[in-house]
């Protein structure tokens, strides 16, 4: 493969926090200099509808149906191998799945230079403000936990959706995030509107697991006091990557997924109801749908308490379907009421 190293940026966020619209912009950004860059996206749900939002002139390796920080991390070699050798591009940029532990997909990026060439660069997390701004009143759950790590892994933290919080929170997010972690880079941002030069400008490669005094952190969030993980498996198993298939989804225990493949169309109206009335554990969806009463296909967004619809016409053959992330909702009723739904509007 030559002495050619592949510089390999990797975003990380919670759950509908805003990565696929940084890499939107990242990836223009990176073309407008004349650069070729290359995806890899994971979903721990076992369709990439995020792959729509990106052009098809941009190599991309789809993982699906598991988290590259354990059950398909072995997976991670064979696919960036696959894609610097088979399309040569400029640069990786790897959008991780919000449900996984960011310094778990770290070590798997990490192990992977061992055999490829590769220029990690820093992380860079996504952090939904309003989302954040919610959990910062309980402190805790699993959820509240994953978004630390999230936050303490980042070299420069994106404080997105803004636009969500009362003015006056701003400033006490910030604070906040900066007690996470005090080093970091906060960028607030609408939309991830940020200036992609600055990003990775102060940062040379840069292992997040050592500071500048060359310590080591004990960065497996697992091994913290008082932490009831979730990687339960790990401790066993951190060196066998190669095995991890054999436990699908161990390590997001807490986190479901439901896809739904829609029989038809539904009428518009409903579905917005269905989706306002979503339970509070689902905190992510996103679909590609057909309603009754427009010609056109949408994309829907989900994400803390707010949808968004896109109209698109995908390329290829793309079903009917839509994905539901969250913390132990009730799949079965989820799946009555877009039933329902579909029953309505085939009357
Ligand atoms: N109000 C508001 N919405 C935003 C902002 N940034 C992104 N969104 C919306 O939030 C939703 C999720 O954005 P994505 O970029 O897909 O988030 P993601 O982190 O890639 O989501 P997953 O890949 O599912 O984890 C979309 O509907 C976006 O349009 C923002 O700054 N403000």
């Amino acid at each position: 493969m030559g002495n050619r190293v592949t510089p390999v940026y990797i975003l990380s966020g919670f759950l509908g926090s805003g990565k696929t619209t940084l890499l939107q912009r990242l990836i223009s950004y990176w073309q407008e200099q004349g650069l070729r860059p290359a995806v890899i996206m994971n979903e721990i749900g076992d369709v990439n509808l995020d792959g729509l939002l990106v052009s098809n002139e941009v190599p991309m390796a789809e993982m699906l149906g598991g988290c590259i920080c354990c059950t398909i991390r072995g997976d991670l070699s064979v696919q960036m191998a696959e894609l610097i050798e088979g399309e040569k591009p400029d640069l990786i940029v790897i959008e991780a799945t919000g449900a996984g532990n960011p310094m778990e997909i770290f070590d798997a990026v990490t192990e992977v230079s061992l055999y490829l060439k590769l220029d990690i660069k820093p992380m860079v997390t996504v952090v939904d403000a309003a989302h954040l701004a919610e959990l910062y009143a309980s402190q805790q759950g699993k959820t509240y936990r994953l978004m630390v790590e999230q936050i303490r892994c980042g070299s420069v933290l994106i404080l997105n959706k803004i636009d969500l919080l009362e003015p006056n929170r701003q400033q006490e997010m910030t604070a906040f995030l900066r007690r996470m972690n005090p080093y970091t880079q906060i960028i607030p941002a609408v939309k991830c509107d940020v200036e992609v030069s600055s990003l990775w400008a102060h940062s040379q490669t840069h292992d997040p697991t050592h500071d500048d005094e060359g310590h080591t952190h004990d960065h497996h969030p697992h091994h913290h006091e008082g932490d009831d993980h979730h990687h339960d498996h790990q401790e066993a198993h951190h060196h066998d990557h190669n095995h991890d298939h054999a436990h699908p989804h161990a390590s997001h225990e807490h986190v479901t997924v439901y896809t739904h493949y829609f029989d038809g169309p539904v009428d518009s109206e409903d579905f917005e109801r269905f989706i306002a009335e979503l339970p509070r554990e689902v905190y992510r969806g996103k679909g590609v749908l057909r309603f009754t009463d427009t010609a056109s296909r949408f994309l829907f967004q989900y994400a803390y308490r707010e949808a968004d619809y896109l109209k698109i016409t995908p390329q290829g053959d793309v079903p009917d379907v839509a994905v539901f992330i969250g913390e132990h909702f009730d799949k079965q009723e989820l799946a009555q009421r877009l039933r329902a739904l579909e029953h309505n509007a085939s009357e």
